[in-house]
């Protein structure tokens, strides 16, 4: 577990065009070595921003998209149309545009496929079993203000998941209620791990992710380490950083 490394940009639109070039530098690395690369998506708007960038450039570059297998870090337990869904939110920003393999985007499922949160929860963690690489290449992660990453939010039961790939989660303090979440022992399986912030709004629960003090409980984005961790900032979301 390395020490998180922090790359500051002066506004989202060059975040967000730094990210997409450095995501497609290393995934395209992957595959020079003949490797079928793993990456975990995330929700949110930066996410969005991210997904429509690497859309625009999905020309660009020698990376073969149907040789990148998608999952999600986390997913609202709605229906499989719902706007709300993280994963049709990112088939309409990229997934769709590029040329994937449809057999390598492994959705959650969704309120509308099986019955409970924990059912999509364990059919999820059954097929990462089966179908990942035991590892990502790089898990994406947002923040929210409250420290929250993917739905592992503050003081909730998911912080304290052992054994087990992803879990349930209800009464999420940022609608929908009803989540399936990667664990964090899940996301410690990464070769990298890509935190994505832009904004004042995210600027104390960075700071207090990075601080050298403070509680996983309080903020769940302290409790993520892949073999590297890479925080993406613009100056606004780094601007509460020593
Ligand atoms: O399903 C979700 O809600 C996301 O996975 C969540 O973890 C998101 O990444 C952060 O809340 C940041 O979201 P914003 O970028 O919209 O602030």
């Amino acid at each position: 577990m390395s020490t998180p490394e922090v790359r500051r940009h002066a506004d989202s639109d060059t975040l967000v065009g730094d990210v997409a070039t450095a995501l497609i530098e290393r995934l395209s690395a992957a595959q020079e070595r003949g490797e079928v690369p793993q990456i975990g998506l995330t929700g949110g708007t930066i996410a969005d921003d991210l997904h429509r960038e690497l859309a625009r450039r999905a020309g660009d570059s020698s990376l073969d998209w149907s040789r990148v297998v998608f999952w999600w870090g986390d997913e609202r337990f709605v229906p499989a149309d719902s706007s709300d869904r993280n994963a049709r939110q990112a088939r309409e920003a990229l997934l769709d545009h590029v040329p994937v393999d449809p057999a390598r985007v492994h959705e959650v499922p969704a309120s509308d496929q099986v019955a409970t949160a924990e059912d999509a929860a364990a059919a999820y963690s059954a097929t990462l079993r089966s179908e990942g690489a035991g590892f990502f290449e790089v898990l994406m992660l947002g923040i929210g203000p409250d420290g929250h990453c993917a739905s592992l939010f503050p003081g909730h039961p998911g912080l304290e998941a052992r054994d087990a790939i992803a879990v349930a989660v209800h009464d999420s303090p940022k609608p929908p209620p009803d989540r399936v979440t990667l664990t964090f022992e899940a996301m410690e399986r990464c070769r990298a791990v890509w935190f994505i912030a832009s904004g004042e709004g995210k600027a104390d629960a960075v700071a207090r992710a990075l601080a050298e003090e403070g509680s996983v409980a309080e903020t769940p984005a302290r409790g993520v380490h892949g073999d590297e961790t890479v925080w993406w900032l613009d100056e606004a979301a780094a601007s509460r950083l020593p």
